[in-house]
């Protein structure tokens, strides 16, 4: 059996992980040893057999005797304790959600049902380091996957609407928080139904404007506004957010020189852990809709086309129906007006799971089926 060794197991995405690994039964095909940047010498988390008590993230020695490597600990977690490890020889697999070794010539992003072939190709040359994919990326493949798979896309821009989870656990709090203090501010005047929608929106302005407002977090107000910048600031005039779209879609998709260009603006708004994006793409030719729609739908076992219709879009095509769940809808499927080879979409998916944890532990199954 593979030792495995689990780093970040305890935070969001970390939990998501192990919910799923629980789920999907894979702590009874490996031997696992949890680690810990705080908590050495603690007992683990239950997974129904005995595990060793928690060890130090930061001892290469103990790192060192692991086959695979899992992380879910953070960039700079990986920045530091990653290079030290290769330099002592270690050879196993890295398995990591963190962006900092995304774009390393000896990693792959992995997206299994999206580039098993080129997971495959990789894992028979050698290659060792296998990174998860930014979130909005991800589920953008998982669910445009078959017009990518057929080499139909020209190019794409993707606008994007970005849950909170993406910024952490407590940027979610804070959400919530100011959600709260949103209602507070007008409790008195929601209970009376004549009190005047304008009284009640200055007071929601001034609340969102006042001193007190809870932004420690996110730096600003989310809740009843949105935020229209997600991570650095790049030369390029590109959030970096923005930036990884186009990098990340053609390394996923094994493209070397001749990418296809992706580009958007990625927004931050007031959902709990689901991204949802809307996609302009342009095809290289004049596709039947019907056609997009059945390659589309038969990419890959999660993702479903949603009926271009307005109740089941309100129904299927939101977070609320899809948080939670490894469902990725994709819908609002028309030619637009630009042209005929001009395709408009959206799609929703959740940021934990498809977004994050799930590739993770997909490419763990594949190593041990290698
Ligand atoms: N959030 C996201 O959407 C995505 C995140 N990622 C990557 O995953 C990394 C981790 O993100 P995320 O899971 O949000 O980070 P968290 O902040 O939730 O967890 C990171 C670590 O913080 C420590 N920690 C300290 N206090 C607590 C506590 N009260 N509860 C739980 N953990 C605690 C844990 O380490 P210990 O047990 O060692 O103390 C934990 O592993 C990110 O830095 C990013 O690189 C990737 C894709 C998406
Ligand atoms: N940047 C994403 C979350 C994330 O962690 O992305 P990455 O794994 O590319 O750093 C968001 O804020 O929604």
């Amino acid at each position: 059996m593979k030792r495995v060794g689990l780093v970040g197991w305890r935070g969001m995405v970390g939990s998501v992980l192990m919910q799923r690994m629980l789920e999907e039964k894979d702590f009874d095909l490996i031997e696992p040893v949890f680690f810990t940047t705080s908590q050495v010498g603690k007992t683990g988390p239950s997974i129904g057999k005995d595990i060793p008590t928690l060890k130090d993230a930061f001892s290469i020695e103990d790192l060192k005797a692991m086959d695979v490597i899992i992380t879910c600990q953070g960039g700079d977690y990986t920045n530091d304790v990653f290079p030290r490890l290769r330099t002592e020889g270690w050879k196993g697999y890295w398995i990591d959600a963190a962006s900092s070794l995304r774009m390393a010539e000896d990693s792959v992003i992995v997206l299994d049902p999206v580039n098993r072939n080129v997971i495959k190709d990789a894992l028979h040359k050698g290659v060792k380091n296998y990174i998860g994919g930014n979130c909005t990326v991800s589920l953008m493949l998982m669910a445009l996957g078959g017009l990518f798979e057929k080499g139909y896309v020209e190019w794409m821009s993707a606008m994007t609407y970005q849950a909170a989870s993406g910024a952490g656990a407590q940027n979610m709090r804070e959400l919530l928080n100011q959600m709260g203090a949103l209602k507070s501010a007008v409790a008195s005047e929601l209970e009376t139904p004549s009190s005047a929608i304008l009284d009640i929106d200055r007071k929601v302005a001034q609340a969102m404007r006042s001193d007190a407002f809870p932004t420690d977090n996110f730096g600003v107000p989310l809740a009843g506004s949105l935020i229209p910048w997600i991570d650095k600031e790049l030369e390029s005039g590109q959030s970096k957010e923005e930036w990884k779209g186009q990098v990340e879609t053609n390394k996923i998709l094994g493209r070397t020189g001749n990418p296809i260009p992706v580009d958007g603006i990625c927004v931050r708004i007031g959902a709990m852990r689901c991204h949802s994006q809307a996609l302009t793409i342009k095809l290289n030719q004049d596709i039947p809709l019907a056609d997009i729609e059945g390659m589309l739908a038969s990419h890959n076992d999660w993702v479903k086309v949603v009926p271009n219709h307005r109740d089941i879009s309100m129904k299927e095509l939101t977070p609320t129906a899809v948080t939670g769940t490894l469902s990725v809808p994709v819908g609002r499927l028309r030619k637009l007006n630009m042209g005929p080879q001009y395709l408009g979409a959206f799609t929703v998916g959740d940021q934990l799971l498809w977004g994050a944890a799930e590739p993770l532990r997909r490419m763990l199954r594949i190593l041990l089926e290698d």
